[in-house]
């Protein structure tokens, strides 16, 4: 039975990427800001499974050594983490002029800087024990960027780079570095986003329907067991991951001809 630390744990992707690996039996942790949410979410795994072993941490990730601290108590009850998987993220989409230089920075500090927090909590001791598995969740955003999405998009390619450089250092210790780009996925976080989504940004994401949490999380768990690098979500996406410079500059063509249609009106 491993231990499974998730960041991003109490909520959407996390969560149920957490309700599957307590039905297995293994040992969860679940780590982010907000007590009460951590809380309901434990609540409602053990809800299901009454002998689950739930522990909760209340963490900012973008903090490096509150990340340490928590990682350590998570560890101190459950042993080593065996897996981690990094889904704490934060979006909000405007335009570049727009957004605050603090709401820039924010969505990077926690989708960028908070994943590697959580990766170097965990990192260094996997190495040395020759086992462990890591998986990142940038975003289809993360494969294209997105009209409105600076600040968001940037986050999730940067997860990609480092996710890439981190795998070559990895690979050669046995331990295993995955990233995963999900589509639209029906979570909290996107039932608000919604609102404040650009209607030429939909000119993109609107090519790809939403997907459910559950799903998503099935594909991220059986990738992380096939220890697999790169996760892509459907062929629209698979295609802009796998060919997406290829195609990029006629794709680009096309959208800002249909963004275009738009910002005229
Ligand atoms: N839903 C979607 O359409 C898609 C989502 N993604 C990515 O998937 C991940 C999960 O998103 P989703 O499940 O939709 O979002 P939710 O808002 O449902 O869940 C986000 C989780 O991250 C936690 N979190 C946010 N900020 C921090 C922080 N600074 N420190 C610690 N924990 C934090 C939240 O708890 P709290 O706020 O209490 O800290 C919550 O548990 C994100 O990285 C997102 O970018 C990728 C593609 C599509
Ligand atoms: C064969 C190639 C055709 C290419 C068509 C382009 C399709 C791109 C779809 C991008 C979807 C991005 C969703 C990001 C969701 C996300 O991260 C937010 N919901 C944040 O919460």
């Amino acid at each position: 039975m491993a231990h499974v630390i998730v960041t991003g744990g109490s909520s959407g992707i996390g969560l149920a990427v957490a309700r599957i690996f307590v039905a297995r039996g293994d040992r969860v942790s679940l780590l982010a800001r907000t007590p009460a949410l951590l809380q309901s979410a434990r609540d409602g795994l053990l809800a299901v499974h009454p002998n689950a072993q739930v522990c909760v941490e209340s963490v900012d990730v973008s903090r490096e050594t509150a990340v340490v601290d928590a990682v350590d108590r998570c560890e101190a009850r459950f042993g080593a983490c065996d897996i981690l998987v990094a889904s704490a993220g934060i979006v909000q989409p405007g335009l570049f002029e727009a957004i605050s230089a603090e709401a820039f920075n924010r969505q990077i500090e926690t989708n960028l800087t908070g994943s590697v927090n959580a990766a170097r909590a965990v990192y260094a001791a996997m190495k040395t024990r020759r086992s462990g598995r890591i998986m990142l969740v940038s975003s289809g955003a993360g494969l294209i960027g997105i009209y409105g999405y600076s600040a968001y998009s940037a986050s999730k390619f940067a997860l990609h780079g480092f996710a890439e450089a981190l795998r070559s250092e990895a690979q050669p210790h046995g331990v295993k570095i995955s990233v995963c780009f999900p589509p639209d996925t029906e979570t909290p976080q996107f039932a608000r986003e919604l609102d404040e989504r650009p209607l030429e940004a939909a000119v993109v994401m609107g090519r790809v329907a939403p997907w459910s949490a559950d799903v998503v999380a099935s594909r991220i768990v059986r990738a992380i067991d096939r220890g697999i690098f790169e996760v892509f979500f459907g062929p629209t996406l698979y295609g802009l991951g796998r060919f997406g410079s290829l195609i990029k500059p006629l794709l680009n063509w096309w959208l800002d001809r249909a963004i275009g249609r738009i910002t005229r009106r």
